[in-house]
């Protein structure tokens, strides 16, 4: 062991050694920069010789023992170094795609037009698979690899629900049934036996009491069927990725949300963003959409230099299979980071990577400390333009698309997943609706430039913590069995950087364990607003393909969205889809006018009413057509980024079905809930997925106000559910699509910030007892009756620790003392 007085060297982790003189080795006398030898010497060969925390010359002496040993190489390193430098700096690109920018489309144009060309390219070349066997055979961990496991067998199911044990289940259900019993004894006594002497204090106690107990019932029946799932992501390759034929797995429409970069650093926006650009999943079916509310110069310079970064993250992670994928999370890892490694190249590489990491860092934090002060003439770009997005609230739109098929490569010369850049007009006087807004922005603008039939959306400050993730849900959603109704698969929320306590109840143990299966077993979880893989189709408002259709409406635009008001009468017709065949017959339709020119074509789309419910685009109209995804061939390249900037212009949802019946669901600020009830209402399923290593991890609030400040939006969010035509009390029973159990969820989750009210009448009961020396309960049973007394107890701790409110340890224990010293005083 060395003394701990030693620094651990920034670089590889390890304690910097001892120089000659027995002191802690120093490379920079200036900042003392913790480097050690092995990391120095490095770095030297590769031709850096100054510091990387203070940019002053390292020392002299260092240096010459160094170089005596490495020769000329360093210069050659240097040189190299300095060459591909420019490269990397001339390909900044620094102008944005905007609807006034005349420049800018030209750029746009001809990004799309190389992007298309290569498409047909791809087409005629039959797609060769994105990874090769062998690139594949070295990410499975070598223990996998010498293991000689049969083949899996690819027309096995791809998932399978696994019960809980009955013997665990039965008495579970036992006590819940003797604790509604009890409950019934108790309530029955409480109404029998009136105070006489204090009946104001007996009767608000009881009313509390009452309601206590009805949300505690809310809360225990949706858990009545917990189930767990298993996945088998070999089964889901042996059947989609074949040898020696195009890969078929599913694309995927990545979107990440984010609104300020200084409140959600730069950095933590880069790491989600590397993270989903490195998954285990063929990169021409990954799309990373990156919405940006606050049109911050910042977070654009930042996605750049993230692209150019992750030209050299991405191989990194794929060559030696490390987990996470977000390097920031990955080299703050206390692990042991060589086990499992067979690779003698590990050390160096990652020693090199740790590097270009940290001199990374150094850029984007360079930018954010420019970025602390907004000159007065406004952000300008690299090039002398002047930011469009200087005015937040006052923007065109912006749309900038990096890396892909004709963007850069990576450093070994594959090519990287697309990555693009959106922020959505924004004009004084029409509502933006926040995050879900932000969401059906990247929908439309996915649905033109890419039209994935999946979408993944994460919070800016979620990062991809299981590179399999999306393998998992497609294990779900691409089974022809289980896939065919499920809207979405749900994955639990995690968080890093919690003290140990758990002090502000982030990690929502109890929901994200219990809860989210237990709605599993029903009809699905919740949708939690991040972490969740979308079907594209239900998104648009459409029902599950199994259920039969609503009756179409007359009236509405959308037969699909309207919950029927009778049941359709001839059972022939029971088990169609109307919309579906509307859709049919629009494909056919389009099929047959390719000859017509653009103009005659989108009259003709227009007048299958789409327009109405999806807005005034017929590009983005075709590609809701697309059940499997894919961009319309027949759509012309160079009106598709004409287009995308299009459909996010603040006008475009206006008298649409859009946050109303389609995409994200407008109203409330706890949209996600809306979004997942409509779509349960519908009559699709979700799925809850829990692989072993946690699919995505994020951050927490770790400060009193900022948790407050959260659950209070989050409660206000769930009133505004109540109040609105969407309150589960009524809404959507026309359908009766909705399980009644799921339905008791949904109202749980939109009545629980009313329980603040008796909570806080409760708790001043026992004071007001004290001061005027009346008691709620008959003083004939004090003593008498320990039994109620249990009872009384037991029930006022359940209403405490269902409450999603805000409950920490502390509080808790705070609560339930004074529901045990209130009976015996
Ligand atoms: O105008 C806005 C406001 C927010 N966001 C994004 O929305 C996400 C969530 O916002 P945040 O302030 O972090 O809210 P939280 O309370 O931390 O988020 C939780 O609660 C939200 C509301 O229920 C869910 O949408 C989130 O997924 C869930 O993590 C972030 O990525 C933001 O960048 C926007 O894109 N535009
Ligand atoms: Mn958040
Ligand atoms: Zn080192
Ligand atoms: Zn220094």
């Amino acid at each position: 062991m060395m003394e701990s007085g030693v620094p651990v060297c920034h670089t590889c982790g390890e304690h910097v050694g001892l120089n000659v003189n027995g002191e802690p080795f120093v490379a920079c006398h200036e900042c003392n920069f913790p480097i050690c030898k092995s990391c120095f010497e490095y770095d030297l060969k590769e031709g850096r010789k100054a510091c990387l925390r203070c940019g002053s010359p390292y020392d002299e002496n260092l240096l010459d023992d160094v170089e005596k040993a490495t020769g000329d190489q360093s210069t050659m390193a240097a040189h190299l170094n300095k060459s591909q430098d420019v490269g990397i700096h001339a390909r900044h690109i620094s102008s944005v795609s905007t609807l006034d920018s005349e420049m800018a489309e030209d750029n746009g144009n001809s990004i799309w037009k190389n992007r298309v060309e290569s498409w047909k390219e791809k087409k005629n070349k039959k797609k060769k698979p994105a990874t090769t066997k062998v690139e594949r055979e070295a990410e499975i961990p070598p223990e996998q690899q010498m293991e000689d496991k049969p083949a899996p067998d690819a027309s096995q199911p791809l998932s399978t629900i696994i019960p809980i044990p009955k013997s665990r289940l039965a008495p579970y259900r036992t006590v819940i049934i003797m604790r509604l019993i009890i409950l019934g004894l108790f309530f029955h006594y409480r109404v029998t036996n009136p105070v006489d002497s204090a009946f104001g204090l007996w009767l608000t106690s009881v009313i509390c009491e009452i309601w206590f107990a009805f949300s505690w019932v809310l809360d225990q029946f949706p858990k009545w069927y917990p189930v767990n799932r298993e996945t088998y992501i070999d089964r889901l390759s042996a059947r989609y990725e074949r040898e020696g034929e195009p890969d078929e797995l599913a694309a995927v429409d990545f979107f990440v949300s984010t609104v300020d970069p200084l409140k959600e650093p730069p950095l933590i926006t880069a790491n989600t963003v590397l993270s989903i650009l490195a998954l285990d999943y063929p990169v021409d079916k990954v799309s990373c959409y990156i919405s940006d509310d606050g049109a911050a110069m910042l977070t654009f310079e930042s996605l750049v230099e993230t692209a150019d970064f992750a030209r050299k993250w991405v191989p990194f992670c794929k060559k030696f299979s490390i987990e996470p994928r977000a390097p920031e999370f990955y080299f703050s890892q206390k692990i042991d980071y060589l086990k499992d490694k067979v690779q003698p190249s590990f050390v160096k590489e990652r020693r090199a990577m740790k590097r270009d990491y940290e001199e990374y860092k150094i850029r984007i934090n360079a930018l954010v400390a420019k970025a602390q002060k907004t000159p007065d003439e406004g952000w300008t770009m690299q090039d002398g333009t002047s930011w469009p997005g200087n005015n937040p609230r006052d923007h065109p739109g912006m749309i900038q698309v990096f890396l892909g098929y004709s963007g850069a490569r990576d450093i070994e010369g594959n090519e990287l997943p697309r990555l693009v850049y959106v922020s959505r007009e924004k004009r004084p006087g029409y509502q933006h609706h926040k995050k879900a807004g932000a969401e059906n922005a990247l929908v439309r603008v996915s649905a033109v430039l890419t039209n994935a039939p999946f979408i993944l959306n994460l919070d800016c400050d979620h990062y991809v913590n299981n590179s399999k993730a999306v393998r998992e849900a497609m294990c779900f959603l691409m089974d022809p069995q289980v896939g065919r109704d499920v809207c979405y698969v749900q994955f639990p929320q995690r968080f890093d950087g919690i003290d140990r306590s758990d002090r502000y109840a982030n990690r929502n143990t109890v929901f994200f364990d219990v809860n989210m299966k237990g709605l599993d077993g029903i009809q699905g979880p919740v949708y939690v607003g991040t972490g969740c893989v979308f079907n594209r189709q239900a998104l648009y408002g459409y029902g599950p393909p199994s259920m039969p259709s609503f009756p179409k409406s007359s009236s509405s635009s959308c037969s699909c969205c309207c919950p029927g008001k009778k049941e359709p009468k001839d059972p022939s017709e029971l088990y169609r889809d109307a919309k579906r065949e509307e859709l049919d017959a629009a494909i056919f339709n389009l099929r047959e006018i390719d000859n017509y020119d653009e103009y005659e074509r989108s009259m003709l789309i227009s007048q299958t009413s789409f327009e109405k419910t999806f807005g005034l685009s017929s590009v983005f109209i075709e590609s809701t057509l697309m059940e499997n995804g894919g961009v319309a061939e027949s759509a012309n390249p160079s009106t598709l980024i004409k287009e995308a900037i299009h459909v996010i212009s603040c006008g475009y949802e206006e008298k649409t079905a859009w946050g109303k019946e389609i995409g994200w669901i407008y109203g409330s600020v706890t949209e996600d809930i809306l979004t997942g009830f409509k779509m349960h209402c519908r009559g699709w399923r979700s799925i809850y997925c829990m692989p072993l290593r946690p699919a995505f991890k994020g951050s927490a609030p770790i400060n009193l106000s900022d948790r407050l400040h959260q659950v209070l939006r989050w409660a206000l969010g769930s009133v505004e559910i109540f109040l609105s035509r969407h309150c589960p009390l009524w809404y959507g029973f026309g359908g009766g699509r909705l399980k009644w159990l799921q339905r008791l969820a949904y109202i749980n989750t939109i009545v629980y910030p009313f329980t603040s009210l008796p909570l806080i009448a409760y708790c001043s009961l026992p004071a007001i007892c004290l001061l005027t020396g009346k008691f709620i309960i008959p003083t004939v049973m004090n003593a008498s009756n320990p039994c109620l007394f249990l009872v009384f107890n037991i029930i006022y701790i359940h209403c405490f620790t269902f409450s999603n409110l805000m409950i920490s340890s502390q509080t808790w224990q705070v609560f339930s003392f004074l529901a045990f010293s209130f009976p015996l005083s």
